[in-house]
C-alpha cells in the first residue's frame, strides 16, 4: 500500500487532515446517501487493470477455474484472491471508514471490518449491464479504474431494510451516475441500484463491498423501524401525521361537545 503513489493529493490531505470539514470539503453528494469523490492516480489504474489482465492471462492459459466477482457478473475477478487481501484491508481500514464513520453512522459506518474486494468488466466482450439489485454489504466502495467507454451510468433507487426491499421508489430517490475513471462513488449496500448498458468500449470498476459485524449482529435484535430505510421514514412520518390528523378530530369532537353543553346550560337558565 503506497498511499501517495494511489491516491489523488486532495484526497490524501482530506484524510489526513482527518476531521468532518477536511472530508466534506472533497466530497460531493448529487442525491442524497450518493457520495462521490476523486480518488485515485490514473497510473494507479492503469497498474491495477494490468495486474488484472496478468491474472486473467493465466487463468485462461492454465485452464483454471476462477471464482466470479458475485452472482452477477459474469466478468472480473476477486482481488483477494491473487494477493490483493491485505491491500484492500488497509485501504478500507484506513481511507474508507473514515469517511462512512462520518457519513454512515447508521450502518455500521464506524465499524467496517470485512470486506469483499473485486473487480467487474462490461463492454461487448463482457457483460454488458448489471440488473437492479443491493449489495451484501453495509458501505460499498465502486471506483472507475477505465479504459475508454460510453454508457454504464449507475442508476439509484433509494434505500430499503430487507422488508421494502421491492417497495416503489419516491421521485427524489431517482438518481443516474456517470462514471468517471479514477472517481469514487460510495453508497450503503442497502442503497438500490444497478449500471445500464457499457454501449462501447471497455469499462472496469473496481468494487470493495465493507462489512460491519457489530452492525449484522445488531440488527437481529432490532426492532420493525429502520432510521436508514427511505420506506420506513416515510412509514414512520405517515404514521406520526396520521396520529395527529386523529389527535386534532378528538379535540375538535371535544370542543364541539363543550360548545353544544354551554348553549344547552344557557337555554335552560
Ligand atoms: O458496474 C457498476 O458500476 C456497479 C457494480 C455493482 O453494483 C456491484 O458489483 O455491486
Ligand atoms: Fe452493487
Amino acid at each position: 500500500m503506497h498511499p501517495v503513489t494511489f491516491f489523488v493529493p486532495s484526497f490524501m490531505k482530506a484524510i489526513n487532515d482527518n476531521t468532518e470539514d477536511s472530508l466534506r470539503s472533497i466530497i460531493s453528494q448529487p442525491s442524497p446517501g450518493v457520495l462521490t469523490f476523486e480518488m485515485l492516480q490514473p497510473r494507479f489504474c492503469e497498474l491495477l487493470v494490468a495486474e488484472v489482465e496478468n491474472f486473467e492471462a493465466w487463468v485462461n492459459d492454465t485452464k483454471f477455474r476462477i471464482m466470479r466477482p458475485n452472482t452477477m457478473n459474469k466478468y472480473g475477478a476477486v482481488l483477494d484472491d491473487f494477493g490483493l487481501e491485505t491491500m484492500l484491508d488497509k485501504l478500507m481500514d484506513g481511507f474508507i471508514r473514515p469517511i462512512s464513520k462520518v457519513f454512515f453512522p447508521d450502518v455500521g459506518g464506524a465499524t467496517l471490518d470485512s470486506h469483499h474486494g473485486f473487480v467487474v468488466e462490461y463492454g461487448k466482450d463482457w457483460d454488458v449491464d448489471l440488473g437492479f439489485h443491493v449489495d451484501d454489504s453495509e458501505v460499498t466502495l465502486n471506483v472507475c479504474l477505465g479504459k475508454q467507454f460510453s454508457g454504464g451510468e449507475l442508476f439509484f433507487r433509494g434505500t430499503r431494510c430487507d422488508k421494502h426491499v421491492n417497495t416503489g421508489s419516491q421521485p427524489e430517490e431517482i438518481f443516474d451516475y456517470s462514471h468517471i475513471p479514477g472517481r469514487a462513488v460510495l453508497h450503503l449496500g442497502r442503497h438500490r441500484h444497478g449500471a445500464r448498458a457499457t454501449t462501447s468500449g471497455h469499462r472496469i470498476n473496481l468494487l470493495l463491498w465493507c462489512r460491519s459485524s457489530v452492525f449484522r449482529e445488531m440488527k437481529k435484535y432490532q426492532k420493525d423501524f429502520s432510521n436508514w430505510c427511505g420506506e420506513c421514514s416515510r412509514e414512520k412520518k405517515e404514521r406520526q401525521r396520521a396520529s395527529i390528523a386523529a389527535t386534532k378530530s378528538v379535540i375538535l369532537v371535544l370542543k364541539l361537545i363543550h360548545f353544544c353543553n354551554f348553549w344547552v346550560l344557557v337555554m335552560l337558565a
